[in-house]
């Protein structure tokens, strides 16, 4: 946090000096492809994969310490009877992840992921969002900071992941926030909200946007207003991972919604970033277009927790693998095209 000035001060000058790509291995890795035992392109997205890997990480293509990171909060506005299930799950969901009961525990064992779960103050749900602001400025920046620390044990792929019950009232916000439409537009079942839950959550969202209304023009005002710890943590760590070179994976519509924050302040802070999976919330196929990405999967899932992401990092490490352990033509003494 800056010594003097606004809590957001660090953050917004972070986001308008984001390091780029490095283009020499990027150069290194298409030159490489090239010679690989295979037909050009015929792994598809893989060697797009392998590419967006060298550019970020600023090496060969190369996974070996893969990190979920899944980011905990609890949310005011649960108060409004947006959701079917009570806030007490989100701790009950932490404990069982610690227990290993979880998907994404399961998913971290299929694809040999490590798993970090950073509960945020959950005794300390956010204020409403339809009657103050989530966070104060020095709380949400102070959130920000401690989800840059996920990365700080050594990761070479971030997949962000979230628990937080009411977060995707919280995401629909964020959403109709920055993209307008009406609120209906962006609000969906989430854990299974219908009927007369899904008409609060809709309400909710159109009274919470229209309170703050006048203070959205700002990314950051955005998030501290309608986000919650989880998604500030998120936003956060996605940008350590771009400072520290490290390629991200974001998961469903909670995670996007953090993602797409950082968007709205820098149109190129999600370039080390891939959308894991197209998750069954409604919106959240229109928010990953106007974030000018392509899901790498589309299993109809809607489950949260970094689990997407996580199925994803499959794929990333495969592409990964191909790249770096492949033969070339000319090891593999395989004739070239005649
Ligand atoms: O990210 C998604 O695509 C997603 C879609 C539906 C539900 N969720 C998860 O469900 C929880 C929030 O749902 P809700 O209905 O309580 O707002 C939270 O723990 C999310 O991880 C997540
Ligand atoms: C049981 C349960 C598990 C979850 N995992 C992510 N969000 C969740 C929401 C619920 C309700």
């Amino acid at each position: 946090m800056s010594a003097s000035g606004l809590p957001f001060d660090d953050f917004r000058a972070l986001l308008n000096n984001l390091p780029g790509p490095d283009s020499a291995q990027l150069a290194a890795a298409r030159e490489r492809d090239a010679q690989l035992t295979k037909p050009a392109g015929a792994l598809g997205r893989l060697e797009e994969i392998a590419f967006w890997l060298a550019a970020w990480s600023g090496r060969p293509p190369q996974i070996n310490r893969p990190l979920v990171a899944v980011f905990a909060g609890n949310h005011g506005v649960t108060r409004q009877g947006v959701t079917p299930f009570p806030a007490s799950v989100t701790k009950q969901m932490v404990d069982n992840f610690a227990a290993g009961g979880a998907a994404i525990n399961q998913i971290c064992i299929a694809h040999d992921l490590g798993l970090k779960v950073f509960d945020l103050a959950l005794d300390m749900p956010t204020q409403d969002i339809t009657e103050e602001a989530a966070l104060d400025e020095r709380a949400c920046a102070a959130t920000m900071a401690f989800g840059m620390e996920a990365i700080a044990g050594g990761t070479d792929l971030l997949c962000i992941g979230e628990m937080g019950i009411g977060n995707t009232t919280i995401a629909a916000a964020i959403f109709h926030a920055l993209y307008g439409g009406s609120a209906a537009d962006w609000v969906g079942p989430g854990t299974g909200s219908e009927g007369e839950v899904l008409a609060r959550k809709v309400a909710a969202v159109e009274k919470a946007v229209a309170l703050h209304r006048g203070h959205l023009d700002d990314p950051l005002e955005v998030l501290r207003r309608l986000g919650g710890r989880e998604v500030a943590a998120m936003a956060g760590a996605i940008l350590a991972a771009r400072v520290e070179r490290v390629p991200v994976i974001i998961d469903g519509y909670v995670a996007t919604a953090a993602a797409a924050i950082l968007h709205a302040a820098n149109a190129q802070a999600l370039d080390h970033c891939l959308i894991g999976h197209v998750s069954a919330e409604p919106g959240h196929m229109k928010v990953v277009e106007r974030l000018g990405k392509t899901p790498l999967l589309a299993l109809g899932m809607r489950l949260g927790e970094g689990t997407g992401a996580a199925l994803a990092a499959g794929v990333v490490k495969a592409a990964a693998l191909c790249h770096s352990g492949m033969a070339t033509f000319a090891e593999a003494g395989v004739s070239g095209k005649a």
